[in-house]
């Protein structure tokens, strides 16, 4: 039986490329893959993982023929990659992207797109804070969202084969309008990382000795805010350029509450302290409830030592996600 797509395209091949390119062909979900990108060292790399059948380092050869084509490059890159292979998409094609804002992706690629072809942009939600070709996994997708943005007028029955393909990588698909998308992404995803970025960019300006003793003792809070501040520079900058809008709006809802915090710790109001943290402590329990966490003790995980002694279902517990 013939994969429900020919010929897949994957622009840009790091963690997301690579991720797709191994659960659709774990799951047959494409006849064929062809990777391009933009450094030879980085295409080697693909082809040393044996990620695809066809690798190029130009884009125009991957597209040429392919039915399904996923920008998988940092958002920055989209207009010049796009000017690239608008000219060789075929009437037919599925155009879509994984890139972490919706809204900029529409302005820059719509008015590009030629006739006939379905522009479907896309958002796994699903990452680490790894990237390159080696940091792909087949199951990176599994039971997370992956958000669809198509404007009004699109295909339903393309839209509706882009999701059964996601929904064959093991994701849950929702369709969304794209400045919506990009309001709920700047609260959940976009000020995380900002924040995190922040507190350790303030560690890596304190003096020497402090600094190394937090390193020393990271034992905490401050550990988890840097494997997040250790994501993608490129890919990051491009998000924040991007998502301007919605991350300053709802950056402008953080720092108030922050000061109301502040005000709480340096009056010594206890009970408006105690009162935030059982708000909070409920929100955990509904993104527990909600699928998107487990319930395990995350601190203390074991370091790779214990992983290659424990048992598997302590690894299981413990040891599995984002370094998979
Ligand atoms: N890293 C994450 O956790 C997630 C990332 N995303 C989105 O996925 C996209 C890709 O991110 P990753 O795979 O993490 O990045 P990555 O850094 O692992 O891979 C990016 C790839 O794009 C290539 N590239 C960069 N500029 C290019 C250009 N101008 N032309 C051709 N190729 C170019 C790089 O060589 C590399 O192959 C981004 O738009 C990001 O917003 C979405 C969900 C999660
Ligand atoms: O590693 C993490 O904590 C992430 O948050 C991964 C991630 C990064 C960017 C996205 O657009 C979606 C998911």
């Amino acid at each position: 039986m013939s994969a429900p797509f020919k010929k897949l395209a994957l622009i840009g091949i790091g963690l997301i490329g690579s991720s797709i390119a191994l659960a659709a062909r774990r799951h047959g979900l494409v006849d064929a893959i062809a990777i391009a990108t933009r450094k030879s060292e980085t295409l080697d790399e693909a082809r040393a993982l044996n990620l695809g059948d066809v690798y190029s380092l130009d884009a125009t050869e991957a597209v040429r023929g392919a039915d399904l084509v996923i920008l998988c490059v940092p958002v920055g890159a989209y207009g010049s990659v796009m000017e690239t292979i608008a000219p060789v998409l075929e009437p037919g094609t599925i155009l879509s992207d994984v890139g972490s804002v919706k809204a900029f992706v529409h302005k820059i690629l719509a008015p590009m797109v030629p006739k006939g072809v379905s522009l479907i942009p896309g958002h796994p939600l699903a990452g680490t804070e790894h990237s390159g070709p080696a940091a792909g996994f087949a199951e990176l997708f599994m039971r997370r969202w992956c958000v669809l943005t198509p404007d009004a007028d699109t295909s339903q029955a393309d839209v509706e084969k882009l999701s059964a393909f996601w929904r064959g990588m093991g994701s849950q698909v929702e369709t969304m309008d794209p400045a919506h998308h990009d309001r709920v992404l700047a609260i959940t995803s976009h000020i995380p990382h900002l924040v995190a970025y922040n507190i350790v960019g303030t560690v890596a300006d304190l003096e020497a000795d402090t600094q190394s003793e937090v390193i020393k003792f990271s034992a905490s809070g401050f550990r988890d805010f840097t494997r997040i501040a250790a994501s993608d520079p490129v890919m990051w900058r491009d998000v924040f350029l991007t998502n301007r809008e919605a991350v300053l709006e709802m950056l402008g809802r953080f720092s108030e509450d922050l000061s109301v915090l502040q005000r709480a710790v340096r009056s010594g109001d206890g009970a408006a302290l105690e009162a935030m943290f059982t708000r909070t402590r409920a929100i955990r329990r509904s993104v527990i409830d909600a699928g998107q966490e487990t319930a395990a003790p995350d601190f203390g995980r074991p370091h790779q030592s214990d992983i290659d002694t424990a048992p598997d279902s302590v690894v299981r517990d413990h040891g599995g996600g984002d370094d998979a």
